[in-house]
């Protein structure tokens, strides 16, 4: 009987999704690959291009600050000649102002820090004593100084480039100031062009502290420093980059490189954030290419697990319906194309010849009587329910050994045994191709005669009493059977009610004195 019932998990959905489970993991690990060495790169080159610009605008405050030194040193040179002479150092102190771009006051100043001499527009701080830090950093070092970015008492926004001045024989007589007006140095205009380089970046300028001492956003920053730099992430390089927060406490790429001159350090410093939806719009480029392809190999899988399920799917389909008669046409015609496959279909053939020769003994064995080899009350049943369903008439004949019991009593089973397989056999020789000899238990036969007439049954009947009663039966001797007639039509008739009426008839030629045939 054929089976409906359906997993939810068969070959082919257990194929399809290990499948999908190994391609989606496999894709998974490629994107995630991808995606760090991406990210890896686009940051690399990000902090890459920012250490480079920082080394950019190092380099050009360098150039900046080495020209003004030089600018300075050499009219510090002038001045150690001259120095008792105060028109003469006046001269040269307004001569560097005004034909320098670069400073917007020079003041010369004694080795006591008052200012001996200043270019003329800053006459009036002749005389004045310096307690600025530059002047205490000039004055104690004895050497060339720039200062951190102050402010003046007069509240101008400088920073102060000095050199020291010294007489022929290398005495230490003083120092040349110059101050240089951040409010409009071309150093400013320099570092505040770092917009060139990204908009989301900031440049700063760090002095050996961490103090920063310029911001993009805010200039060079005044007295009190507005922000610390752990100096110590930049380490001893003078160039570099790293991942560092920025003064807002933001996730941010930095680029460094130091300044020479001054010993400061300019940092270049931008939101990762930038880089990293870059870095989302590149893997979503990846996934749109790779997504075409992703779905092709989608569709190769599910045929391919369509392709390898097929044959065991059709094969467990027909291992439903192993006793039907053409299955074995069925499983021959599918395409096991692989070896479990075929295998399968092999043994599933094997055993369905095995079962089927099986049912069909055990069919005939249920069907037949084993002393005779006849059919059986069973077998002749269902072979009138079969095959006698199409002809138009039908004779039956039951017949009974008489006195079978006194057989068996005076001879002994064995005999009485040999009485019915020799019985059966007479009965077999007299009866036409067609005719259907059944053992309906017993020592009781019955005998079909298919488009026989009554007429010609009788005849029969008559002519199997005859040769019974003068066959010599081994062992037994003489023998005779009683006969019942009758027929019926099979369209119309039911086939017990004739049974019942050969009975009846066979009773009847019993009780009349057997050995005889009644017909009714
Ligand atoms: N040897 C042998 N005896 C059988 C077999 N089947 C039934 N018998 C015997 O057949 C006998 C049938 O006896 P009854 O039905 O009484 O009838 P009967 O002795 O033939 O007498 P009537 O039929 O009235 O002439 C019984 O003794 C059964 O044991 C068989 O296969 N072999």
């Amino acid at each position: 009987m054929r089976q409906h019932r359906r997993f939810a998990f068969d070959l082919k959905r257990l194929i399809l999704l290990l499948a999908l489970v190994s391609t989606v993991i496999t894709l998974l690990t490629s994107y995630l690959a991808i995606f760090q060495v991406e990210k890896k790169l686009l940051i690399e080159s990000s902090l890459r291009a920012s250490q480079s610009y920082a080394a950019r605008l190092s380099l050009t405050a360098d150039l900046f600050f080495n020209a003004a030194q030089k600018q300075v040193a050499y009219s510090a040179d002038l001045l150690g000649d001259e120095f008792d002479n105060r028109d003469a150092i006046t001269e040269e102190a307004d001569r560097l102002q005004v034909q320098s771009k670069r400073f917007s006051s020079v003041l010369v100043v004694d080795k006591t820090g008052v200012v001996r001499a200043a270019s003329r527009n800053s006459a009036e701080m002749v005389g004045l004593k310096l307690v600025s830090g530059a002047n205490t950093a000039a004055l104690s070092t004895q050497n060339p100084v720039l200062s951190s970015p102050f402010r003046t008492a007069q509240g101008n926004h400088i920073m102060v480039l000095s050199s020291p001045i010294r007489n022929a024989r290398g005495g230490y007589l003083g120092y040349l100031a110059t101050e240089i007006d951040l409010s409009k140095s071309s150093i400013v205009d320099t570092l505040i062009n770092a917009r060139n380089y990204r908009k989301d970046a900031y440049i700063y300028v760090i002095d050996r502290e961490g103090d920063v001492l310029y911001r993009d956003a805010s200039g060079w920053i005044e007295s009190v420093p507005q922000g610390h730099v752990n100096k110590a992430l930049l380490g001893d390089r003078e160039q570099g980059f790293l991942l560092m927060d920025n003064l807002q406490g933001e996730a941010s790429l930095a680029g460094f490189a130091a300044m020479e001159v001054a010993g400061w350090t300019v940092l270049v410093l931008h939101p990762a954030r930038a880089d990293v939806v870059l870095l989302y719009n590149v893997m979503m480029q990846v996934l749109l290419y790779t997504l075409p392809i992703v779905i092709l190999v989608f569709i190769c899988i599910w045929l391919l697990t369509r392709y390898i399920s097929m044959p065991l799917r059709q094969l467990a389909s027909r291992a439903d319906t192993m006793d039907s008669e053409d299955v074995s046409q069925e499983i021959e015609q599918i395409n096991a194309w692989y070896y479990e496959s075929s295998k399968l279909k092999t043994v599933m053939l094997q055993g369905i010849r095995l079962l089927h020769q099986r049912i069909e003994k055990l069919s005939t064995e249920a069907h037949t009587d084993p002393m005779t080899g006849l059919l059986n009350r069973r077998g002749f049943y269902e072979l009138v329910d079969k095959q006698l369903t199409e002809v138009s008439r039908i004779a039956v004949i039951t017949l009974d050994i008489d006195h079978f019991k006194k057989i068996n009593d005076t001879y002994g089973h064995d005999v009485g045994d040999v009485v019915i397989t020799q019985l059966a056999r007479l009965i077999l020789d007299s009866s036409r191709e067609g005719d259907l000899l059944c053992r309906m238990g017993g020592e009781e036969f019955l005998l079909l005669l298919p488009g026989a007439s009554v007429t010609q049954a009788i005849q029969l009947a008559e002519r199997l009493r005859r040769q019974v009663e003068s066959h010599h039966f081994e062992g037994a001797g003489n023998v005779t059977i009683s006969l019942g007639v009758t027929h019926f039509y099979p369209g119309r008739d039911n086939i017990d009610g004739a049974l019942k009426a050969a009975d009846k008839a066979l009773y009847q030629a019993k009780n009349e004195g057997r050995n005889r045939v009644i017909n009714l």
